[in-house]
């Protein structure tokens, strides 16, 4: 089944149409990255997705179901989104176990204290984080409980908006493999938006490149590893990136 269909998306920011007829099939399982110059669009189709874009046109559909405009209470349930910049993602003055324990008492599901202790052990993170605040804890640290949130309603799809970017380069690879160990655990849809291709080659199966707001090429990681991508543009994005 796909996890995610886009038809002829259009999404616009008041007047002005930043998204242009956009279609996409993301099969259940799959990790698919959107690559492509700054501002082409990226980080607002995945905001049309989790429901914080309002100004949308075609269809957005999760699990076959198309996602109605506004909350969808079915959408958050199944999708959850990964910011790039979790100091901005964790409230300063709530505890860890807090921003954990939110999600549940929002959906009204009980067994929170044991929920999240799962919780954080499937993202690496000791106990004793549990009662701490985001400003006691490292970068990655802080990105694990990021990444921790998105998983507490037990999501079909993650939606991870850079979510390696603003971190050390010694702590990226550890995010990558635990992302990478997620998905395989839990089998786990990403749709990811990154503008680092060896991110793509590590963690995706294929890549979309957009540029003003299209996509110009779908590609596998296969083409993307041995250079064979069609489009002038996305050659020229390869070569960009490694230069
Ligand atoms: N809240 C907003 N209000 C108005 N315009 C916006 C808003 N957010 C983004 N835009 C515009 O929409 C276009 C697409 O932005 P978007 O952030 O989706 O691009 P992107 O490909 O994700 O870029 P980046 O790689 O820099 O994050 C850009 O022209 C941007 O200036």
């Amino acid at each position: 089944m796909s996890a995610l269909t886009l038809k002829n998306l259009d999404i616009s920011y008041g007047d002005t149409k930043v998204v242009h007829g956009v279609n996409l099939d993301v099969p259940e399982g799959e990790s698919f990255a959107l690559v492509g110059e700054s501002g082409s669009g990226k980080s607002t189709i995945l905001r049309a997705i989790a429901g914080l874009a309002p100004e949308w046109t075609g269809e957005i559909s999760v699990l076959g179901k198309p996602r109605t405009h506004g909350v969808d209470r079915n959408v958050s349930r199944t999708v959850q989104m990964v910011f790039q910049d979790p100091y901005g993602s964790l409230h300063p003055r709530k505890t860890i176990d807090s921003a954990l324990s939110e999600p549940l008492a929002i959906h009204g599901i009980g067994n929170r204290g044991e929920r999240v202790e799962a919780v954080l052990k499937q993202v690496g993170l000791d106990q004793r984080f549990r009662f701490r605040f985001p400003h006691q804890l490292s970068g990655g640290q802080r990105q694990r409980v990021a990444i921790a949130r998105a998983l507490m309603l037990e999501p079909k799809v993650l939606l991870l908006d850079e979510p390696t970017s603003a971190l050390d380069v010694s702590v990226q690879a550890e995010i990558l493999n635990l992302l990478k160990r997620l998905r395989r655990e839990q089998n786990l849809t990403f749709l990811m938006v990154t503008h680092n291709l060896p991110v793509v080659s590590f963690l995706c199966d294929r890549l979309a490149v957009m540029r003003h707001g299209r996509i110009v090429e779908i590609a596998d990681v296969a083409q993307l590893k041995q250079g064979d991508l069609k489009e002038p543009y996305s050659r020229e994005l390869l070569a960009a990136t490694a230069a």
